[in-house]
């Protein structure tokens, strides 16, 4: 009996949305914008890419313009291929264009409330305003200890550990959002935390990034297990345990280090602090764990995948890898390691690092947006309740900003004066308008730091296969919720016993 209600009631829900498709715009004068022609009924749903849906858009932009319209089951999804189409809606009309469409599956799993994947209102403004105070340029000068140590862990690991430069830049960025958020860092692969961390990386990487059938209809995450179409709903609520341990595991052990006057400066400790021994509302409690899970969600993957991205462009660039290393010999020299002090003097650095964030953007299509308000843009219609995708890497790849864009070139960025293009820095990278990422501050500096001591101390060079021949790496990604380069195997050697000298010292001073 239960199952035909169920039944019923998703028969309701599928043709509520047929209903919805067809008569929505009955009556408004404004086309929609150009797409590739649609089926019946369920509209685009057998046209999506199933793989780098990125460089899909950025084909059929070719031929149906810079703002491409999809529709499944009547829902609009907006892909806005150009950095003005992004700026002209993300930006100038931030206020219709920065709610989240329903994450369901992450929902379910327990991210809520995590600013990433919370509506715009009241609660979404309270965890940016936590966001920016701890996260604005200057509040980041306080963890620029954290990352320079981490940096001499990370290359310590390096010099150590031939073939797992992957895993040890995935602790290298786990390491730094840890340590900010809850004060304890990380010395080894069986801490606690790496493995907190690592099932809720897997948790992120398996909801479906927005795009599952339980996201275009919430209901289906009430029918039976067994039930079509509720995959995602169960994979959701399978790992509800692991986002549970994250918010709850650090709350308790840094409530009891404060308690025993042990705790470590962190944003946990800070937040409750800042209660001052007041018995905090269950509200108050969740919005304290979930920004602290927030530097975790938004902050390893993208951080750790633009570091792979790295390692991918030293392999297929290696004069890029010797110019930067040429600089950073020059301004650093041989008997100290870099530090946040050289970031003035290190142009061609600052240009290795934003190029990683073009060449290869991390989050491809950004994390959708959702229009509020019906909307006219150059006379088309953006129908309210569509998801607005901006298509970083189409952006990234316009060959009226960037000359031969497919080409990993730091020098782009350069003044012409200086032998550059003089091309703008990549800013897509990190989002638009009141959702732009809060963390780009501290991705920058990580990044910086990384790439600026990695070329003080390492060669990276491609690895030889059993005949003695080089392994070159091909550009393949695995796509999710972010884009990572697929595992792919290089050498790294320490650069001199000067170099690894210095290395050891650094890291024996880590207390
Ligand atoms: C290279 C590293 C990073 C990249 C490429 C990156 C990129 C992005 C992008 C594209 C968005 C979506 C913006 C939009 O919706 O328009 C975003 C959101 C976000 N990022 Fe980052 N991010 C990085 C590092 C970080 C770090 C280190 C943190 C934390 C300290 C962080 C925290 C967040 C949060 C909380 C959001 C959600 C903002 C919101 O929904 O209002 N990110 N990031």
């Amino acid at each position: 009996m239960d199952s035909v209600v169920l039944q019923i009631s998703l028969l309701v829900s599928l043709t509520g949305g047929l209903w919805y498709a067809l008569n929505k715009h009955v009556g408004k004068a404004l086309p929609l914008p150009p797409g590739p022609p649609a089926d019946p009924l369920i509209g685009h749903l057998r046209l999506f890419p199933k793989a780098n849906p990125e460089l899909v858009f950025h084909e059929w932009a070719k031929t149906y313009g810079d703002i491409v319209h999809l529709s499944f089951f009547g829902r609009s999804v907006v892909v806005l291929n150009s950095l003005e189409a992004a700026i002209d809606s993300l930006e100038k009309k931030s206020a219709i264009y920065s709610d989240r469409p329903d994450l369901v599956v992450y929902d379910l799993m327990g991210w809520t409330p995590n600013l990433p994947f919370l509506p715009y209102g009241e609660r979404f403004k309270k965890h940016r305003a936590i966001f920016h105070s701890h996260f604005i340029p200057e509040a980041c000068v306080d963890y620029q200890h954290v990352q320079l140590q981490n940096v001499h862990l990370l290359v310590e690991g390096l010099m150590k550990n031939q073939g797992h430069h992957d895993r040890l830049l995935s602790r290298f960025t786990t390491s730094i959002a840890i340590r900010i958020a809850y004060g304890h860092q990380i010395r080894s692969d069986d801490d606690e935390y790496i493995s907190i961390a690592n099932d809720c990386g897997v948790a992120l990487r398996q909801g479906g990034a927005g795009g599952t059938l339980v996201d275009l209809f919430p209901s289906l995450q009430y029918f039976p297990s067994w039930f079509p179409g509720t995959y995602f709903a169960n994979v959701g609520r399978g790992w509800k345990w692991a986002i549970n341990k994250l918010y709850d595991y650090p709350f308790d052990s840094v409530r009891k280090e404060m308690a025993e006057g042990i705790a470590q400066p962190s944003f946990l400790a800070a937040e409750l602090e800042a209660a001052a021994g007041r018995e905090l509302s269950k509200e108050e409690v969740e919005d304290i764990k979930g920004v602290a899970g927030g530097i975790f969600a938004g902050g390893t993957e993208t951080t750790w995948s633009s570091l792979t991205v790295f390692f991918l462009a030293m392999l297929l660039y290696p004069e890029c890898q010797k110019r930067g290393q040429e600089e950073v010999d020059r301004v650093v020299g041989k008997h100290r390691l870099p530090s946040f002090d050289d970031i003035e003097s290190l142009p061609y650095v600052n240009c290795v690092v934003q190029e990683i964030f073009r060449w290869k953007p991390v989050i491809p299509l950004g994390i959708p947006h959702r229009c509020t308000e019906d909307d006219n843009y150059r006379g088309m219609l953006i129908p309210k309740g569509s998801l607005v995708f901006a298509n970083a890497r189409a952006m990234a790849l316009d060959p009226s900003t960037y000359k031969d864009p497919s080409l990993f070139n730091p020098a782009r960025f350069l003044p012409e004066t200086d032998g550059g293009r003089g091309e703008p820095l990549f800013e897509p990278a990190f989002g638009f308008g009141r959702r732009i990422c809060p963390g780009r501050h501290l991705a920058n500096a990580s990044v910086f730091i990384a790439v600026a001591t990695i070329f003080a101390t390492l060669n990276i060079s491609k690895a030889k296969d059993e005949n003695g021949l080089e392994i070159t790496p091909s550009l393949v990604f695995e796509t999710g919720l972010t884009s990572h380069p697929k595992p792919f195997p290089c050498n790294v050697v320490c650069r001199s016993e000067g170099t690894a000298r210095l290395i050891q010292e650094a890291v024996d001073t880590i207390d």
